[in-house]
């Protein structure tokens, strides 16, 4: 830690003092620019790295920060300190527009509509003569700090001290509940939902977030290069920012800073056969080296590190043969890309990151700690049942449900009462209607027709995050658990509704902040521990045992202070061992007043923990009752044998 400090003090002085080092003003212009993408790059990865969508908008966006400064400097001549605010917030306010597509499509469609989005802006800032200058392009000169007007020296220095407060502020963001509820939603919508961390609210939030620091980079580029014009902003700088964050490794900061430099540099190298030439030797060493070292390691395998050693040594004796690079440019940089993105998917500093972590023999390396003195919590401390609003009367009355799916009836007038601190089996051949009941009662469907009333209230027509915070609980049936997090992760997205903090709140690090995250880190371990996974806290979520999983998403789940809670086949490919576990933190839980509603097709598991079944078959029910008594029933077990009971 101490180390790492040192680091990063040495750095930031080396940043600093790099024109008083390097006086050339080309070189530091070079590296005002990669720090200017950089601050872009922390706002692209939100989106890309964190919530897994993606962008070809964000040269538009980059282009309307410039010009927001552009305009307002050349027009109205306001200063340097309000067309920063304004770049932000106007970008901002255009990120929320290009987050509105993505609430609707996904994936290739995804990128169309941003790549479309990046053009009309582009076309815009071409045709608004009256307020761009259109093609000719605006001039500026160097921000002005009351009369005086800053050098190109101390402009680098204002561009590297914002570079590092967008940096904290994205890294503060990132670590934060909602750079958690960003990943969560990334890898598994629905369960986010069911966590009540809405999606489309957090996809929005990611967009505007990231748009604002496309709208400070934008800004500090036309004072950089005090001249701006629309073929800047072109659908190829959106692909080569996308890149960036892929080669330099999404989800890390160093990796936006290092995908920066790449582009930055990368078509500098490649204009000068020379200094080509010696960084490929360079990167050629390095290969032999490190795969050697995987080989005696027993990491990888020769026929795996034959295409990447082989087409690097033979870039480096091609470059050899090369007179002029200038008609081999864009042949040498594809196959560079092809190279890194096909070996390297977690970029430059993931490879390094999962390299550092193999050859140490240690698993990933986490950047979260334990809560150093965990305070040991009474499991009464750590579930506590949401606030039920009405005492009397059963929990949860399904009335008369219909789902129907084109012609078929999934689940057909449906009756089903729950009476509060029981548990509730659910339970019938496969097909029978069981997880859609689960789905209606969760708002993932709505129904064709009947009602579900909880605590009073109906809930038909509410969003699942809406149920969710209002005390409904669950687990799936095939885990939905956030994999790339880790188990302490999970469950701390699960207390998001635990945290009130602002971004500024986050970004300044505020007392309401980190009380909220401390508080919940310690209860998450709590809760963690009732399910018997403390010292799993920091693995991640995807490495875990199938039967570590079921029950991390359990605990996940009791994170929602629920009322009642829903558990879909729990005991699905469990262990004996393990499901005995099971049965005994699921009394624990209903110890704790939490009603619950188990789907299971292990009668033991059913007749063990249930006071009321009820049957479906064919989206009926067609028999409720003690477990003993559902289990003698004729229908039910005509259902279970198909028709060949007698
Ligand atoms: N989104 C959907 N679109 C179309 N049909 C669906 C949908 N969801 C469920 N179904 C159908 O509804 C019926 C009930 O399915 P459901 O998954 O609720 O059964 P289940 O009792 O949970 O079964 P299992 O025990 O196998 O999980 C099935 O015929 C299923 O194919």
């Amino acid at each position: 830690m101490k180390l790492k400090t040192l680091l990063l003090v040495a750095a930031i002085a080396l940043l600093f003092a790099f024109p008083l080092l390097v006086p050339n003003p080309y070189y530091v212009h070079m590296i005002e620019r990669i720090l200017i993408y950089s601050i872009l790059l922390f706002g692209l990865d939100i989106v890309v790295g964190y919530t897994g969508q993606v962008s070809l908008g964000h040269a538009g966006l980059f282009g309307i920060g410039a010009y927001t400064a552009g305009i307002l400097f050349f027009k109205l001549h306001l200063p340097f300190v309000l067309t920063v605010p304004l770049s932000i917030a106007v970008t901002a306010a255009f990120g929320g527009l290009l987050a509105l597509p993505a609430l609707k499509v996904i994936g290739p469609y995804l990128a169309m509509v941003t790549l479309a989005f990046g053009t009309i802006i582009q076309i815009l800032i071409n045709e608004m003569s009256f307020l761009t200058e259109g093609p000719v392009g605006i001039k500026l000169t160097k921000p002005s700090l009351g009369s005086y007007v800053v050098t190109e020296r101390e402009y680098f220095w204002i561009v590297a001290a914002l570079m590092l407060i967008a940096l904290l502020v994205a890294h503060r963001t990132l670590k934060s509940h909602l750079g958690r509820a960003f990943e969560a939603l990334r890898d598994s919508p629905i369960a986010c939902d069911c966590m009540g961390v809405s999606v489309y609210r957090y996809k929005v939030y990611a967009f505007v977030i990231s748009a604002g620091f496309a709208g400070l980079a934008g800004n500090l580029y036309a004072y950089s290069e005090q001249y701006i014009s629309p073929n800047t902003y072109v659908i190829e700088l959106s692909i080569l920012f996308l890149l960036a964050v892929i080669m330099g490794g999404r989800k890390s900061r160093i990796g936006s800073i290092l995908g920066a430099a790449i582009i930055v540099l990368l078509p500098k190298l490649l204009d000068d056969v020379v200094l080509f030439r010696q960084v490929m030797v360079v990167l050629s060493v390095l290969m032999v080296l490190l795969s050697g070292l995987s080989l005696v390691k027993g990491l990888t395998t020769i026929k795996k590190l034959l295409v990447p050693v082989i087409g690097t040594i033979g870039l480096t004796v091609f470059s050899f043969f090369l007179k002029n690079i200038t008609d081999w440019r864009l042949t040498i940089f594809g196959c560079m890309i092809l190279l890194v993105v096909y070996y390297l998917q977690d970029g430059i500093v993931g490879f390094v990151r999962n390299y550092y972590a193999a050859v140490m023999g240690k698993q990933s390396v986490h950047e979260h700690t334990l809560v150093a003195d965990t305070v040991v919590h009474s499991d009464k401390d750590v579930i506590s049942a949401a606030q039920q609003r009405v005492q009397s009367g059963p929990l949860l009355s399904v009335q008369s449900i219909l789902m129907q799916f084109g012609g078929l009836k999934a689940l057909n007038n449906v009756d089903l009462t729950v009476e509060r601190g029981t548990i509730h089996g659910l339970i019938g051949p496969n097909g029978s209607g069981k997880s859609t009941m689960m789905n209606v009662l969760t708002g993932i469907y709505v129904p064709t027709a009947g009602d579900v009333v909880y605590a009073s209230n109906s809930v038909v027509g509410k969003t699942s995050s809406e149920i969710a915070l209002s005390g409904i609980a669950r687990t799936f049936q095939n885990v939905q658990l956030f994999g790339e997090m880790t188990a302490l992760e999970n469950i701390l997205v699960g207390l998001h509704h635990t945290f009130d903090s602002s971004l500024l709140d986050v970004a300044l690090h505020l007392p309401k902040y980190t009380n909220e995250e401390s508080d919940a880190r310690v209860r998450a371990l709590g809760l963690l521990d009732f399910v018997g996974l403390a010292a799993e806290a920091n693995e991640e979520a995807r490495n875990l045992p199938y039967g570590k999983q079921r029950v991390l998403e359990i605990a996940r789940a009791l994170a929602l202070d629920p009322t009642l809670l829903l558990l879909d086949e729990p005991a699905a490919g469990l262990t004996a061992p393990d499901i005995k576990d099971l049965l005994a933190i699921i009394q624990k839980i209903r110890e704790h007043g939490i009603t619950i509603i188990l789907i299971e097709h292990h009668m033991d598991v059913v007749s063990a923990a249930c006071d009321t079944v009820s049957v479906l078959d064919f989206g009926q029910k067609i028999a409720e009752g003690k477990p003993a008594e559902v289990q003698s029933n004729e229908k039910v077990i005509e259902a279970y044998l198909g028709g060949q009971a007698t």
